[in-house]
């Protein structure tokens, strides 16, 4: 099987036995609970496009490794076509679900350690790239989900793994054994981990040699012994618990983040991919960042794109549709919409090939991207506001909208256009509430600032690869300055 169904997906998720908590309690089953199921959902639907004719050039790829069809969330990419294909089929699914559809860490993890494995064994001698390629085939094989794992809790930012007050802040190896390794230690924010089937874990930050045993990567069972998950809250979730279809904004789906802590989880060495070469931690820290950093060109921009929609719908339906600063502010949102299309289709345009043959995004514009994207959903959210007007934030419940009595006068009194039901107002008012105040918001404002790092991240990668010397060349060329400057640097 290497293209699961929709339905074999969900089953095989039912299989899974998690440790989970949720609101305080124990969730025995993670598939059917309310508050999660919208997120298997979003999930899901990466499943069923691959299924359709319409997409299956964007959905699915050729495997590389088996020349089978597999679905292109479990791909390496093997061209800028390929690297162009993922952020068109992003968005693609931004618009479908209006939500995280969670499948693109895990992605981005597979291609970034890929590339990284087989230089550490063409450099070390080691057999890394090997393990992971049958890592890869198994993915590739099973359709797998996978959890990519790199943020660890990190206690005092000012300090090195090795110098945290607790020496578990950032995952680590606690011991090497023959048959394999025992890791300690936690993940923050992970993005539809419980939707996953394996989890693969990277180190968070470029490591010196004291921090040598935090310098580890590897892949385990998303239900493996000794991991337990603590399930993330987001705004407005326990909305999904009153019943109805209103007040969530988007009853079908969403996406979600968990605690993940292991506490000494066993790992074979066939799935250990990376254990103390820390010289190699910051490579896979960039290529993973960077490989994410491009995704956000794709999936924000899709769902901007029904943020767009609705709010040119509650315009239309409050009759502002016509005014020339509504037209005007709807234009400012495409743009900045497109813009950060625009920036994630150049670096996939303009990336290039690796050792391992697996193409990488350019890096620059990989990181110019994400900065927009630290800044643009933003925008394009407050102008979705104040196009949407306070109601979105105000308005009555859908069970007073149903209530016999009070139901006719919030009929009558928060119409707006005639011939507009006014329960179509409310639910496309609450979906611009769920996506900058509620659910899913979390995806696409926080998400937008902090996932795949936060700004200074990127700044630092564009300070470093800008390349302000080559810049002061061109500037004394033009402006006919010769030989060697005394200026302190
Ligand atoms: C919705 C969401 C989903 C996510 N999904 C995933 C996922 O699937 N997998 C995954 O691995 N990660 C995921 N992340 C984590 C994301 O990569 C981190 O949030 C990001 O790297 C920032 O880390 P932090 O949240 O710990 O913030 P912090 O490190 O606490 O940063 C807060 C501020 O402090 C600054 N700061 C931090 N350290 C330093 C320092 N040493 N010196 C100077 N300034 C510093 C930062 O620049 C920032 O301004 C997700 C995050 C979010 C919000």
């Amino acid at each position: 099987m290497a293209l699961m169904t929709a339905a074999q997906y969900e089953e095989s998720l039912r299989k899974m036995k998690f440790n989970l908590y949720l609101l305080g309690e124990k969730v025995a089953n993670p598939v059917d609970h309310p508050v999660i199921r919208p997120s298997l959902n979003a999930v899901k639907m990466t499943y069923s496009l691959a299924h359709d004719p319409a997409h299956a050039e964007l959905m699915t790829a050729t495997s590389h490794l088996t020349g089978r069809k597999i679905n292109r969330f479990t791909h390496l990419h093997q061209s800028a076509d390929d690297l162009m294909k993922k952020v068109k089929m992003q968005r693609l699914l931004g618009q479908k679900t209006a939500a995280c559809f969670q499948r693109c860490v895990g992605m981005d993890a597979i291609n970034a350690v890929e590339s990284v494995t087989f230089e550490m064994d063409q450099a070390l001698g080691t057999e890394y790239h090997t393990r992971f390629n049958d890592f890869i085939r198994l993915v590739q094989d099973g359709d797998l989900t996978v959890d990519g794992a790199m943020t660890d809790p990190k206690g005092d930012r000012s300090l090195p793994p090795h110098k945290q007050a607790d020496p578990d802040l950032f995952l680590r190896v606690a011991e090497k054994r023959a048959d394999g390794i025992v890791v300690r230690g936690a993940k923050c924010h992970q993005t539809g981990a419980l939707n996953s089937h394996w989890i693969l874990v990277m180190p968070t930050i470029s490591m010196g040699e004291a921090d040598a045993d935090y310098a580890v990567c590897f892949a385990v069972p998303a239900d493996a012994a000794g991991i337990t998950y603590i399930y993330g809250r987001q705004s407005c979730d326990t909305r999904k618990l009153e019943g109805g279809d209103i007040d969530t904004g988007n009853s079908t789906f969403g996406g979600h983040e968990s605690l993940v802590i292991f506490e000494d989880v066993f790992v074979p060495w066939k799935d250990v991919f990376m254990c103390g070469e820390y010289r190699y931690s910051g490579a896979l820290v960039e290529r993973f960042a960077g490989y994410h950093r491009q995704s956000y060109g794709g999936c924000k921009v899709g769902v901007g794109d029904v943020l767009i929609g609705a709010a040119a719908l509650a315009a239309e339906y409050n009759g502002a549709a016509k005014a020339s600063h509504v037209k005007d502010k709807l234009i400012e949102m495409v743009h900045l919409n497109e813009t950060l299309y625009a920036c994630g289709i150049a670096c996939s345009a303009a990336g290039s090939r690796t050792a391992s043959g697996t193409y990488l995004i350019d890096m620059l514009l990989a990181n110019v991207c994400k900065q927009n994207v630290t800044r643009f959903p933003y925008e394009i959210a407050r102008l979705a506001e104040d196009i949407a007007g306070g109601l979105f934030v105000t308005m009555p419940s859908e069970k007073d909208l149903r209530h016999p009595e009070i139901g006719p006068k919030i009929e009558k009194y928060l119409g707006g256009t005639a011939g507009v039901p006014t329960e179509h107002r409310l639910r496309v008012l609450r979906l611009v509430e769920n996506l900058t105040l509620g659910t899913a918001a979390v995806g696409y404002r926080t998400e937008s600032m902090h996932g795949a790092g936060s700004p200074q991240a990127q700044r630092i990668m564009i300070a470093r690869q800008g390349n302000i010397e080559g810049k002061k060349e061109l500037a004394k060329k033009i402006a006919g300055i010769a030989g060697a400057d005394t200026a302190p640097q």
